[in-house]
């Protein structure tokens, strides 16, 4: 049965399901690229990144259940669910944070576990992070151009005196960030200390550091987190262009289930650290499971339990 506005008339604001479900989402506010996708999902190929029987638990508590999950090249994977559903724990198990007590995690059919940042970056994999992890007393080509740190090969001395190797390795970095810097309309804001912009202008430059390895796989925590409803779609658009560009696979997290529904090819949605759901929107628009889940959350919050 699909979601009707009518529904979710009666749930409160701070519940942030509602009429997103029915609505969809609101479409770019402007292009950011004026080319055709030069990558279409890839349907019948190997999977990118592939969980299998991811089990989690702190304590007592059971974070992920038997979560498996598959994403294909190029495509734009979301994960949602209500709070405390297991995301940022899965996020977290895929970008080598967590290791899960149990299952596999794959890239390229290649397995990993707990890795650190550095070479998850190695391996193709960038991420951006909830809380924005930015230098703030940093400009914004130097944040962007700290995203190839890990590739640089001189020493330390070298890079403290700017000489040599050193030297060429920041002018060649500096021009692959200006170039991600353009592409992501933020060459205005340049020179600027990063902790000087505004909350989206940050965000995108986030975007920017994670996207300057041109990685396999990006993995995005909550990029719509505290943005205006324009910020979102803005920031929808550069997600879905740079995907198109670099043909890089998407993951990402999202509470604004509307976002969501606009910009990804596929969603999983968890429940209690289950999966309980997985297809294209309209698929999971019009799950019964997923409405339920949603649907517990409001009357929970409704009858004052929290969420
Ligand atoms: N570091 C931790 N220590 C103890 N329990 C944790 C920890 N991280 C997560 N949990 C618990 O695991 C479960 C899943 O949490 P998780 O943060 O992954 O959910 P989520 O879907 O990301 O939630 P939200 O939308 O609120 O961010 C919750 O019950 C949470 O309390």
């Amino acid at each position: 049965m699909p979601i009707s506005n009518h529904a979710f008339g009666a749930i409160e604001a701070s519940v942030y399901v509602p009429e997103i479900f029915a609505q969809g989402l609101p479409g770019p506010q402007r292009q950011v690229h004026d080319h055709k996708p030069e990558q279409a999902v890839a349907e019948g190929a190997a999977p990118l990144l592939s969980l299998e029987g991811i089990g989690l638990s702190f304590g007592g508590v059971v974070a992920l259940a038997d979560v498996d999950l598959s994403v294909r090249p190029g495509e734009i994977r979301a994960i949602i669910g209500p709070n405390g559903a297991g995301k940022s724990s899965l996020i977290n198990v895929i970008s080598g944070v967590y290791r899960a007590d149990h299952g596999n995690v794959r890239l390229n059919g290649a397995r990993y576990a707990q890795v650190p940042t550095q070479q998850l970056a190695r391996l193709g994999v960038a991420r951006t992070f909830q809380n924005l992890a930015l230098f703030k007393g940093l400009n914004v080509l130097d944040n962007v151009a700290s995203g190839l740190a890990y590739r640089s090969r001189s020493n330390f001395a070298g890079q403290i005196l700017g000489v040599g190797r050193s030297r060429r390795e920041q002018v060649e970095h500096c021009g692959r960030a200006d170039q991600i810097l353009e592409f992501l309309h933020l060459t205005d804001v340049r020179d600027r200390l990063a902790g000087t912009l505004s909350y989206g202008l940050q965000k995108r430059v986030e975007l920017a550091r994670a996207l300057v390895a041109e990685p396999r796989l990006l993995l995005l925590d909550e990029p719509m987190a505290g943005m205006t409803a324009g910020e979102k779609s803005e920031m929808a658009a550069y997600v879905r262009a740079a995907r198109d560009r670099f043909a890089t696979t998407v993951v990402l997290i999202e509470h604004d289930v509307g976002v969501v529904m606009g910009l990804s090819d596929r969603i999983a949605v968890l429940d209690y650290g289950r999966k309980i759901a997985d297809g294209a929107p309209d698929e999971i628009r019009n799950d019964q499971r997923v409405i339920d889940a949603y649907l517990g959350v409001a009357s929970d919050n409704e009858e004052g339990a929290g969420i």
